[in-house]
């Protein structure tokens, strides 16, 4: 049966007649590429960080300073990988990070992510600021959860929920750390946001809500720029999606404990994703890596918490597993797969994860995700100076 790893096999056989992969396996030196193939623009949006870019090297600096203390001898041949999420199987603890916008990187956007998600078998999670509008992308999409930017109109909100309800997507991922933009100079210094220049609003442009609350030959982006966010939402509101949709709901962009206790407490959502967005929204925040264990503990097991921001590698992975993540999204990699080569790039940075992990579960001693526990990592010398209480 073929396995993750045989990747790497394939790419050593083919050597022998001199072949070698047309983009680099360093998941870490992708984003260097990508931005030379990509407009200055799209590079400021999509590597872009918030503020002076604290957040986003703290995430990286958070797997970079945990240390795998691997186990020998545990005859780990074959691994599984697969994970269970809401009563479904997903082949792997990887499921791609919602990206708005995708057509900033690649003309096909989300069409060629989906597809290339699709042949790996890893779930999408679709951005609200998608490009390409989710039924397009549900025609060609695998596994998919759609993620919502609650819009400032609820009669919206309904509308893109269940169209991804009855497109096919099986989880919502409502995101609550971008009630606004962050302050990001790079987008700040060229002017530019990529919704105005017609990127990511196809699914607002497809809704008949949406274009039913336009006004008579009113601005289209105008009108956009008024329903997309809704800055006002609190707790209150939660409820009112669960009326909404029979989904599981996630929460994306919990990073204190206690919103997630609240969250649950509540009964509104039944899962969390520990997030400071890939660092582009408060600068100065927490590494998401940093306080997993802390929602982990306040959630309790049985509830999926999944993790992101600064996933990079195989090793990232069990990192996040080994901290309580029931799974990971991957983020900026795959789109800078997309920028270089579209469907194939991103199916090319799928394959090198996917092999990274498997090997690194391996050579860590892992036959299954349930195999990676706490103590594969080094307890740390200077253990997080905070408290929640
Ligand atoms: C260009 C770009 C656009 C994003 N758009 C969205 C979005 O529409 N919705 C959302 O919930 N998160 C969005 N995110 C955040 C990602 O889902 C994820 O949290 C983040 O990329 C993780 O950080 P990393 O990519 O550095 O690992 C976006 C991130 C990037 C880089
Ligand atoms: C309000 C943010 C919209 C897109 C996004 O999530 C991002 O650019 O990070």
């Amino acid at each position: 049966m073929a396995t993750p790893a045989d990747a790497v096999r394939e790419i050593y056989l083919a050597g022998i007649g001199g072949g070698t992969p047309a983009l680099t396996t360093d998941l870490t030196a992708l984003e260097e590429q990508a931005r030379a193939v990509m407009t200055p623009a799209a590079v400021g949006y999509v590597l872009g960080d918030a503020g002076t870019g604290e957040t986003g090297r703290l995430n990286r600096r958070a797997y970079a300073r945990r240390h795998l203390v691997p186990r020998m001898l545990r005859g780990a041949a074959q691994r599984d990988l697969s994970v269970s999420l809401f009563g479904r199987t997903l082949s792997s603890p990887v499921l791609l990070a919602p990206i708005a916008a995708q057509t900033v990187a690649h003309p096909e956007g989300e069409l060629a992510t989906a597809r290339a998600a699709a042949e790996a078998g890893v779930p999408l999670v679709l951005s609200t600021g998608s490009s390409h509008s989710l039924e397009d992308v549900a025609a060609v999409a695998g596994p998919r959860w759609f993620q919502l930017y609650w819009p400032s109109d609820r009669a919206v909100a309904a509308s893109l929920v269940r169209r991804a309800e009855q497109s096919g997507y099986t989880a919502i991922v409502l995101t609550v750390d971008a009630p606004t933009f962050g302050y990001r100079p790079t987008d700040l210094d060229s002017g530019y946001l990529p919704f105005l220049h017609g990127h990511g609003i196809a699914n607002f442009t497809s809704d008949p809500v949406f274009l039913a609350g336009l006004p008579d030959g009113g601005s289209v982006l105008q009108h956009w720029a008024r329903v997309f966010a809704n800055p006002a939402l609190d707790w209150d509101d939660l409820p009112w999606l669960r009326t909404v949709t029979s989904l599981p709901i996630l929460l994306k962009g919990v990073l204190h404990p206690a919103d997630a206790r609240r969250a649950l407490d509540l009964e509104a959502v039944d899962g969390v994703i520990v997030s400071n967005h890939g660092g582009r929204q408060l600068d100065g925040t927490v590494a998401a890596l940093d306080v997993l264990p802390a929602v982990r503990a306040a959630v309790g097991n049985d509830v999926p918490v999944l993790v992101d921001s600064g996933v990079r590698t195989g090793s990232d992975v069990l990192k996040a597993l080994a901290l309580g993540a029931d799974a990971v999204l991957y983020g900026r990699p795959y789109l800078y797969g997309l920028a270089l080569d579209g469907q194939a790039g991103v199916a090319h940075v799928l394959r090198c994860l996917l092999a990274d992990l498997d090997l690194a579960m391996a050579l860590a001693g892992c036959r299954s995700t349930a195999d990676v526990t706490p103590d594969l990592l080094m307890p740390e010398a200077h253990p997080a100076p905070y408290d929640f209480g």
